[in-house]
């Protein structure tokens, strides 16, 4: 039976996705792999709010979303990115389909921290029968960050968290973070081949992992589990697998260490 690999393509990366990452996908494809992508945007949304004058700012790293900020958020993800990213699997050769996490009931959610961050969703549930349907139809599915909540509100959902929740839904095992390095760094710069929960908080806390490595790495080790147990930082700029060798840090439980 066929595994299934979840991307995240981070908002940093999505418009330099190169020819090589192409070609790693088409391999994964090849291998049997089913594969599901979910982006982000954040850098598009900030230019289209600052574009349209409306003010935006983040609160532990995520988002504060009024209703204005949601329009245009899910304008741009559900919109722009989700349409620029499928166009461009489909020109690549690969059949894919956009959706938001809005639809089907893909996302449910419920809010965050509504004092703080107003729209914003946390995900409780993922209902993955359309995106199964669609991955055993041979479809690469592009979800969209916004979820719903029980009485039908859209929430924007930082798209970390969101594929992570689709990568433990689906039952993923492989979970890539896609972004604009090459893998965990250390303080010499040096990428890190293997790292495990224990090592990663020594490393935020001695802030060698800052910034938007931080919901990543946390996002990880939430995920890794008995199925998912190996969650990888890859580039969208260079291949992140050759040959069956994945390129990258892989993130493993504690003491294992896996083969790709
Ligand atoms: N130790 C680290 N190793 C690599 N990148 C790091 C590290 N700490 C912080 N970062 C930052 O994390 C960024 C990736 O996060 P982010 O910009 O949020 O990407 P994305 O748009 O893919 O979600 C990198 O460009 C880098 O600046
Ligand atoms: C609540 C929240 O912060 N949502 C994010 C959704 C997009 C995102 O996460 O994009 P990246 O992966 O490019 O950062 C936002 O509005 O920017």
């Amino acid at each position: 039976m066929s595994k299934t690999v979840v991307l995240k393509c981070g908002g940093s990366t999505v418009h330099q996705l190169s020819e090589t990452f192409f070609q790693s996908l088409k391999d994964l494809v090849s291998s049997n792999w089913r594969v599901m992508i979910v982006h982000g945007g954040g850098p598009d949304i900030t230019k289209m709010l600052k574009a349209l004058e409306i003010e935006t700012e983040f609160y532990n790293g995520q988002r504060k979303t009024t209703e204005d900020v949601l329009e245009i958020a899910e304008m741009v993800l559900a919109g722009k990115i989700n349409k620029h990213l499928t166009n461009l699997l489909q020109q690549k050769g690969f059949n894919s389909i956009g959706v938001s996490g809005t639809d089907g009931g893909l996302l449910q959610a419920e809010y965050l921290d509504k004092e703080n961050l107003g729209l914003v969703g946390k995900v409780t549930s993922v209902q993955t029968s359309v995106v199964s349907l669609l991955m055993e139809n041979g479809y690469i599915p592009v979800v969209a960050p916004l979820a719903r909540t029980v009485t039908n509100e859209t929430l924007n959902v930082n798209a970390d968290l969101a594929a992570a929740a689709i990568a433990n839904g689906v039952g993923a095992e492989k979970f890539l973070f896609v972004t604009d390095v090459p893998g965990i760094m250390d303080q010499n710069k040096q990428v890190i081949e293997t790292i495990t929960p224990q090592e990663i908080t020594e490393l935020i806390g001695k802030e060698v992992i800052t910034g938007g490595m931080i919901p990543k790495v946390e996002s990880a080790v939430a995920t890794l589990s008995d199925i998912c147990q190996e969650v990888m930082i890859v580039s969208g700029s260079e291949a992140f697998v050759e040959n069956g060798i994945f390129k990258g840090t892989k993130i493993v439980k504690e003491g294992k260490v896996l083969r790709s």
